[in-house]
């Protein structure tokens, strides 16, 4: 169906760079771009730690024949499904996407998608936030003969910058992330106008009217996790889902430094979610051990303070963080200058007390000069409250901050990361991101009758093996759902979650039978697309480490404690490509 909607016309001049030769209407890239952007938004929250993009596409005759949005990480790209939906129209036509794609499948598929449909210009809201990434594929489509102008760079004016701006603004999480290598994070709280977050007593159930709760169901939805302090804990007995129906849940923290946190709290409840509670070593060790009894994960770290905690889940992937704690925890997070964003719900209630807790602790400030500005605040009236927000700090200008690969080695030709004897790789955006089996390359594997089954990535396959051959109507509901989960974060969650909840459909022998899965799998997906197979072999001589830092088992760990198991098959795996009789000798080192 042909897509159409309004173009927003102003008689503003903009100026570009580029030749008009196609005699494009400059305001209606602007409109085509902004479209991307917002489209691109309708999955936040499901895309993390991945951005989002959207891509639209236009004919000459401006009649939008395709637009799409990536759902998730390894679901197909924005600009393939879009190219889907137009077919033959993109002949001639133009690409607009929010932001330059990616390559998490190693292959160019997005920008290969484009250029094999026939598309002779890309509009592209921003640069590729990761150095890795950034101006790889707008150099292929410029060596492809396409036409490409990027906003702010080959299009300049006031309209232009708002443009970018809405690319930048739906990415930011990713932006700043980039930038500062701690997750973005927002402060919400909820305060009285007299400046209170909850009566002396404690008690703070509610300040703020339904519908602003409502309204922070959705920012948790954008989130990856939820944080707050033992003490919020111990007061509230929070449950910090998102309950605005069918969105993304996001994980919860807690931060306790003493671990007195009660025995029966609904945090524990994982039904719906898991809770990571983050502690100082050594803390209560038997309390620790409870918690692991529920489930629930513990994380113990040198000393507790929010940089170390946000540095930690930088490395586990997260990439946006809503703290919901007290002023106690505030405070330390501000001042730790991992709080970017704002947002404080103020309700027209009073309710005095001199000691009622304020939104933000100590800070050390002692003159009205050195409080903090907020930037870019935006008031907005929610029933009868007034939500305020801004940001702390500044938007990350990315052109200075995260140089090209070229400029890099330009300014320091030593670098070479290619020559390194350890390879990590975690997430798909990774140089080897590809060797996760989180990466969206799909395996055909025979069922137990020996017929070949297609699964999205080696993760699908993987999860969906835990309930294979169990005789309970329950276990083969959940291979399927498991089968058709639309990413591989959909299936991990999915399979982990039921092994949780219902143990009892997980195979007897699995803990025994896991690795020749996985393996199995590695085997079929580096067998079967041939750049792999040549990225693998390429890495020989070097170390691979899976470097998740929580698991402990196919992972590397923090610390090099994780076994490595997903290193150790693919270093396997290497060695009988390479054609090496070292799978004898390789065993006897790995002992698989
Ligand atoms: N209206 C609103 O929006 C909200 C109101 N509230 C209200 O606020 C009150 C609780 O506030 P508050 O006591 O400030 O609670 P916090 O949520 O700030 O919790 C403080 C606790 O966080 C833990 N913590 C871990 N690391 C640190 C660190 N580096 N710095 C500081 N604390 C750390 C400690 O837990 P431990 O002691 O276990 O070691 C500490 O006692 C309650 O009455 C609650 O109802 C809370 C959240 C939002
Ligand atoms: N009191 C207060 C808030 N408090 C925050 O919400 C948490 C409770 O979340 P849940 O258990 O999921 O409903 C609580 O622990 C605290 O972090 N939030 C608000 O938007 N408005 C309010 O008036």
């Amino acid at each position: 169906m042909a897509l159409s909607f309004a173009v927003v016309a102003s008689s503003s001049s903009i100026m570009c760079k580029a030749t008009n030769a196609n005699n494009h209407s400059h305001l209606q890239d602007l409109s085509y771009i902004k479209r991307a952007a917002l489209i691109s938004d309708k999955s936040a929250g499901f895309t993390s730690p991945h951005p989002n993009f959207g891509c639209v596409i236009v004919t000459p005759s401006a009649e939008v024949v395709g637009e799409a949005y990536l759902y998730a990480q390894g679901t197909k790209p924005a600009e393939v499904l879009a190219v889907e939906a137009a077919g033959e129209r993109c002949r001639g036509a133009t690409a607009y996407v929010n932001m330059e794609p990616g390559d998490c499948h190693g292959d160019h598929t997005a920008v290969s998608a484009l250029v094999q449909a026939g598309i002779t210009r890309a509009v592209i809201g921003m640069r590729h936030p990761l150095q890795h990434l950034r101006g790889n594929a707008i150099r292929a489509f410029r060596s492809q003969g396409l036409q490409v102008d990027v906003l702010g760079e080959d299009m300049q004016s006031k309209l232009v910058e708002e443009a970018r701006k809405a690319c930048l603004l739906v990415n930011l999480p990713f932006v700043y992330r980039a930038a500062s290598r701690v997750p973005f994070s927002v402060l919400k709280y909820a305060m009285t106008l007299d400046g209170k977050i909850a009566a002396s007593s404690g008690h703070a159930a509610w300040i703020s009217s339904k519908l602003s709760r409502n309204r922070v169901f959705e920012l948790r939805g954008r989130s990856d996790a939820i944080i707050v302090g033992g003490n919020t804990v111990r007061r509230d007995n929070p449950r910090l889902t998102a309950r605005h129906g069918g969105g993304h849940m996001p994980i919860r923290i807690v931060l306790s430094q003493s671990l007195d946190l009660p025995e029966e709290a609904n945090l524990w409840d994982l039904s719906d979610v898991s809770t990571v509670v983050v502690t100082q070593r050594g803390a209560r060790r038997s309390f620790q051990r409870y918690l692991a009894s529920k489930g629930v994960e513990v994380v113990e770290l040198d000393i507790l303070n929010p940089r170390d905690v946000m540095e930690y889940f930088h490395d586990r992937g997260y990439l946006s963080i809503l703290w919901e704690c007290g002023g106690t925890l505030a405070a330390s997070a501000i001042s730790s200058g991992v709080i970017h964003k704002v947002f404080a719900f103020v309700a027209p209630k009073i309710i005095g007390g001199k000691n009622a807790p304020s939104p933000v602790g100590e800070l050390g400030m002692v003159e009205m000069s050195q409080a903090l500005d907020l930037i870019d605040v935006c008031f907005e009236q929610i029933g009868p409250d007034m939500l305020i927000s801004g940001f702390l700090q500044p938007i990350p200008d990315l052109t200075p901050t995260i140089p090209s690969e070229d400029e890099t080695f330009a300014i320091d030709p030593t670098v070479a990361p290619f020559e390194t004897s350890i390879i990590f790789f975690y997430k798909t955006w990774d140089l080897y991101g590809a060797f996760s089996n989180f990466s969206p390359h799909p395996i055909q594997m025979p069922d137990e009758d020996g017929n070949y089954v297609t699964w999205f990535s080696v993760e699908h396959y993987y999860q969906a093996n835990k309930f294979i051959g169990v005789s309970n109507p329950l276990a083969q509901d959940c291979i399927d759902k498991i089968k058709s989960a639309k990413s591989p974060e959909e299936a991990a969650r999915l399979g982990r979650l039921t092994q949780r909840r219902h143990p009892h459909l997980v195979r007897s022998d699995w803990e025994s039978v896991k690795i020749d899965v996985m393996y199995r799998a590695l085997k079929c997906k580096f067998s079967i697309y041939p750049h792999l197979n040549s990225m693998l072999l390429s890495t020989a001589g070097s170390v691979l480490v899976e470097a998740s830092p929580h698991d402990l088992f196919w992972g590397g760990g923090r610390d090099g404690e994780g076994l490595n198991y997903l290193g150790r098959l693919l270093m396997k795996l290497r060695s009988e490509f390479l054609g090496e009789s070292s799978a004898a000798s390789e065993n006897t080192c790995i002992a698989l």
